[in-house]
């Protein structure tokens, strides 16, 4: 399956900017795993696992901010650029890492926008926690925890798929 997605906004994320609402994220996780309250060892979480390639620098952020030093991922390819296919895994995390089930585990992407990349591995791991940065509508459902919502046709552009480059003055040469 492939859909030409119809993006009518941007919405540009500097590195500070991913930095400040991953760490905003980390924040809101604290003390919400099933392994205790506030106060306990890595937030109550067990582990940390991304979903690569962007929820690799999040799950950083958010792994450095709970201590959490059990890192893993899981390679989910479902875009190329902005045309979408089905999702598949690449690559899965460690069996002894996620349990039966995915218990204690926080999936960490940077953003759900239709929800098949979590639909995906939620069924893999259903008692997982999954958070990301961003959420447009269409997949909200997917996501437990978020920081910040755009409209669905919003495209998301990430610092690291950008470059700076020269821009002509808003009053330029006829
Ligand atoms: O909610 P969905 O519609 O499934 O889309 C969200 C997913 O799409 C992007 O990943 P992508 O597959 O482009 O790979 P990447 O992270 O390697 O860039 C994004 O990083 C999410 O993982
Ligand atoms: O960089 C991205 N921005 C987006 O808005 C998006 N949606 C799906 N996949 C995406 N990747
Ligand atoms: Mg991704």
């Amino acid at each position: 399956m492939t859909d030409r997605l119809p993006h009518e906004k941007g919405f540009h994320v500097s590195w500070d900017q991913i930095h400040r609402d991953a760490r905003a994220l980390a924040w809101r996780l604290d003390g919400q795993g099933p392994g205790g309250s506030d106060g306990a060892a890595g937030g109550g979480w067990r582990a940390v696992v991304a979903i690569t390639r962007g929820g690799m620098a999040p799950a950083m952020i958010v792994s450095r901010e709970l201590d959490i030093r059990v890192v893993d991922t899981i390679s989910v390819k479902s875009y190329d650029h902005q045309t979408q296919a089905e999702p598949r895994v690449i690559k899965a995390p460690q069996a002894e890492i996620m349990g039966a089930d995915g218990e204690g585990v926080l999936v960490v992407d940077d953003l759900v926008d239709t929800g098949k990349t979590l639909e995906l591995v939620r069924r893999l791991y259903p008692k997982a926690h999954f958070a990301t940065v961003y959420a447009k509508p269409q997949g909200r459902e997917m996501v437990d925890t978020f920081i910040t919502e755009v409209s669905q046709d919003t495209w998301i552009f990430f610092p690291w798929d950008m470059a700076l480059q020269y821009v002509e003055p808003f009053r330029g040469k006829d």
